[in-house]
């Protein structure tokens, strides 16, 4: 098996878990939450920093890289951990999902998505087979199955066909992937926001036998409670002794939730993305660091924080940083708020650890200011 799920300990107060996935780039210690790095970067962090906040896995994006410079390049580069000089794990999915399912700018079909390109406007098309090529070139120890996420809301009917078609093309992954012994192929559970679309696409999914699963078609602009409704009934059906991953999430209050009913896996583009345009997440909350009220806050961005930019640098500072368009300021933020969650999931684990997960949440919650 490409990679192997060793499950430490079930929480007793929730649906929480702890525990290791051993992957040929080593070993990730879940619940984790993967920084995202679209186009062979995670924005404005070199790999070292990256090391230095702990950060055990990356994600990278098939759609993007397949654009841009090419899956065949990047393979003759001897794939992505040496293109991009990270030697611990990667995961890939497609990074279409804007393209994919909220875009117009593609047409589905049995066969694929013909999609054009954000970069030149070209036309391109990507199969199952194409998606697994690409993925198989590019070398990610974790790569996602090319599915359909359905947007938000749709009608019964089309979540019905998609979550079918997603599953006949979940087949064609599986026939067209060429290293299954050295990169694992997550399935993807669809069925939008209907209960028993979602247990007829989890038990689709499930009938192959794959080394992990992710829960796809959430945080597409639903509610968070209606997303923590449909992890309260999938979930708990899927395979204990497999990785469960929820795609693209989250905020910190998703993180915390999505454990709680047993997620293992998590990725967003949110910390890097407000980070560059100067939100910090802090432990008492956002700080919009760009405010006239930091003008002369010669504080850290959180005091709570031990991080390097917390640690060297002051909101006055980064604030001037920001007014000037300097570019150390989108670097300093993105520093903070990746160590931000890759500290939050560590304390998660070590409440999981000691069986006090809700306290910590509620704790949590508190502090940062969310109501329960
Ligand atoms: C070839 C791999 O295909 C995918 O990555 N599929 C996929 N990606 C998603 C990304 C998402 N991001 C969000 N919120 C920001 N929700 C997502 C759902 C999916 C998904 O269902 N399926």
């Amino acid at each position: 098996m490409a990679i192997k799920y060793e499950l430490i300990k079930v929480c007793k107060q929730s649906g929480a878990r702890l525990g290791k996935i051993h992957t040929p780039h080593g070993v990730i210690e879940t619940p984790i939450f993967m920084p995202v790095g679209t186009q062979a970067t995670v924005k404005a962090m070199t790999p070292e920093e990256l090391k230095k906040i702990e950060a055990q896995i990356i994600l990278s994006n098939t759609y993007h890289l397949y654009l841009r410079p090419g899956h065949k390049l990047v393979e003759k580069a001897g794939g992505l951990h040496k293109f991009m000089n990270w030697d611990k794990p990667i995961l890939t999915d497609s990074g279409g999902f804007q393209v994919f399912s909220l875009g117009d700018l593609r047409k589905i079909s049995e066969e694929g998505v013909e999609f054009r390109s954000h970069i030149d406007g070209s036309k391109h098309f990507l199969s199952p087979e194409k998606a697994i090529e690409i993925e198989n070139s590019l070398g990610a120890d974790i790569i996602m199955a090319f599915d359909e996420c359905a947007p938000y809301p749709a009608d019964r009917q089309y979540v019905k066909n998609s979550l079918e078609r997603t599953t006949r093309w979940l087949k064609r992954c599986i026939d067209a992937h060429k290293y299954p012994e050295r990169q694992a192929l997550f399935g993807i559970i669809q069925g939008g926001m209907y209960k028993d679309l979602r247990h007829q696409s989890l038990n689709e999914i499930l009938s192959f036998d794959l080394p992990g699963y992710a829960v796809g078609g959430l945080s597409v602009g639903e509610p968070k409670d209606l997303m923590y409704e449909v992890l309260e009934y999938t979930t708990p059906l899927m395979p204990k002794d497999k990785p469960r991953y929820l795609m693209g999430v989250g905020s910190p209050d998703c993180l915390i939730e999505g454990v709680i009913r047993g997620i293992d896996m998590f990725d967003c583009v949110h910390p890097t993305r407000i980070g560059r345009n100067g939100t910090a997440m802090t432990s008492i909350g956002r700080v919009v660091i760009k405010n006239a009220k930091y003008a002369e806050d010669f504080m850290p961005l959180d005091p709570n924080c031990d991080c390097y930019t917390c640690k060297s640098y002051s909101r006055a500072y980064i604030r001037h940083l920001f007014k000037a368009g300097e570019i150390l300021a989108s670097r300093l933020v993105t520093y903070h708020n990746l160590h931000f969650l890759l500290n939050l999931m560590k304390e998660i684990r070590q409440a999981i650890m000691e069986d006090r997960l809700l306290d910590y949440r509620r704790e949590f919650f508190q502090k940062y200011g969310y109501t329960l």
